[in-house]
């Protein structure tokens, strides 16, 4: 019986609580979210400590800005309470759930706090990593501001014009008392500074390897707008004849896909300037053939290596290697085909490509089946087990817009007939063709993903 072997991802075993630090609305629940998401996704066990949320389950629901009023000692019992709670269940999280990276969202405003938590950890063998969102850009603390009032339970009830006063008022109540951190104040730390976003970053003592890949992806983080845009190539020849892998040649009606995506492209993305990313298989490169932008190839976004069923049906294989088909089925996402892949190593292949991504601006991915249901998983946060049975059909655009708590997606359909390659459990057999719709060009279903 074949056995899937999993891929240790890191060396170490070092556990690592981040702490946030920055005073309201500068962004520091969008990096922790964002960052226990790149990080569940490459399967580090990771997990977000909103002392926000404690405060609020310790009955302080809609607090007043005099709540955040450092010098009255009544609101500072429940906000010490709500602190010290989260932290308790950080520990507890680490000891008996087998934590690696806990992040402490909350403002850690002052040096003293600091301390006090890094004494802790500390004795609990728990190495500190702070991350401090600091700004001194209006434009962007008003854009902060405007998503805590929108997605913040303390405001999302209230009418926006109070909201925003309240949350100025608790701002300034905060500012009183903020200590920013610095290289010679903080030296022994290990923290890394973003400033403006990741206009600039003061990088402290990173000395793991694993504190320099939080640090490396929270410094590639930008909030401007912009699209990502994702799509299967063409229909090709051996799509048709229900083979796997390979590197054949669109089909007539895949390179009718490839004629037709310039149209699909600009009738969405307008007159943006874009950059198309291909896999280094012919199938990716002839769909990406009249698109008129930048094109880069990237061995990482090849498809998934099918090893010694390359080439295959799937009713071969299950004929040839019922045992391979079964274990498959059984556990999809860490089944490695023989001389080949699982989709958690198209996961780990793929970091480098999400890296990259989170930096740049509009960019066109022109991809396959397995590949882009990895990437899809990470924008739409789609846990492990279900990504590898998404239903990504051939002949459709999607467009992902990254936003501060989710991603808003929109599938358009290209109206060119095309065979499905999807494949349920438990059959060989694959699904119905996607036929062309009646409907025009744009058949757009519209969603937004939030984060979980
Ligand atoms: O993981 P499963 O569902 O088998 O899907 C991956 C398969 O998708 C296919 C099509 O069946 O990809 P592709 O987009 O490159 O055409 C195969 O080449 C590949 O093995």
């Amino acid at each position: 019986m074949p056995k899937s072997v999993r891929t240790i991802t890191s060396a170490e075993d070092a556990r690592i609580c981040v702490v946030m630090v920055g005073l309201p609305a500068r962004g520091k629940s969008f990096i922790a979210q964002k960052i226990i998401r790149f990080l569940s996704w490459i399967s580090v066990n990771a997990k977000s400590f909103n002392v926000g949320q404690y405060r609020r389950e310790a009955g302080a629901l809609k607090p007043t800005p005099d709540f955040f009023d450092m010098d009255n000692d009544n609101y500072f019992v429940i906000r010490k309470q709500a602190e010290n709670n989260a932290i308790k269940d950080i520990l507890k999280w680490f000891s008996e759930e087998d934590g690696v990276v806990a992040v402490l969202d909350a403002t850690n405003s002052t040096r003293e706090r600091r301390a006090g938590i890094c004494e802790i950890l500390k004795a609990n063998k728990i190495e500190p990593m702070f991350i401090e969102s600091y700004s001194d850009d209006e434009s962007f603390i008003l854009r902060n501001i405007n998503e805590v009032r929108k997605v913040s339970p303390d405001y999302s009830e209230q009418d926006p014009e109070m909201a925003i006063k309240n949350i100025l008022l608790k701002l300034q109540k905060y500012e009183k008392n903020y200590e920013t951190m610095t290289s010679e104040l903080d030296g022994d730390l290990t923290f890394i500074k973003l400033v403006n976003g990741a206009q600039e970053a003061i990088i402290n003592r990173i000395k793991t390897y694993s504190e320099s890949r939080i640090a490396f992806y929270v410094m590639n983080l930008h909030l401007k707008p912009r699209c990502i845009y994702l799509s299967r190539h063409g229909e090709s020849v051996y799509n048709v004849e229900q083979k796997i892998g390979g590197d054949s040649c669109l089909s007539e009606r895949g390179l009718k896909y490839a004629q037709k995506l310039p149209e699909l492209v600009t009738a969405n993305a307008g007159d943006a300037n874009l950059t198309v990313w291909t896999s280094t298989l012919k199938r990716t490169h002839e769909t990406a053939q009249y698109l008129a932008y930048k094109k880069l190839q990237w061995k990482a976004l090849d498809e998934l290596d099918a090893g010694i069923c390359d080439g295959m049906t799937y009713e071969e294989i299950e004929d040839k290697y019922p045992d391979d088909f079964k274990a498959r089925d059984d556990d999809k996402y860490e089944y490695r085909y023989r001389g080949g892949e699982s989709y958690r190593d198209v996961v780990i292949r793929l970091e480098p490509i999400i890296m990259e991504l989170e930096r740049q601006d509009n960019i066109l991915i022109i991809t396959h089946q397995a590949v882009l249901r990895c990437i899809y998983a990470y924008y739409m946060n789609v846990p492990q087990e279900e990504s590898p049975w998404m239903s990504i059909p051939l002949h459709t655009l999607l467009k992902l817009e990254p936003r501060a708590y989710g991603t808003k997606i929109t599938k358009i359909k290209a109206n060119i007939p095309a065979v499905s390659t999807y494949k349920e459990k438990g059959t060989s057999q694959l699904g119905e063709s996607v036929t062309a719709s009646k409907a025009s060009v744009r058949d757009i279903i519209t969603s937004i993903a939030g984060d979980k």
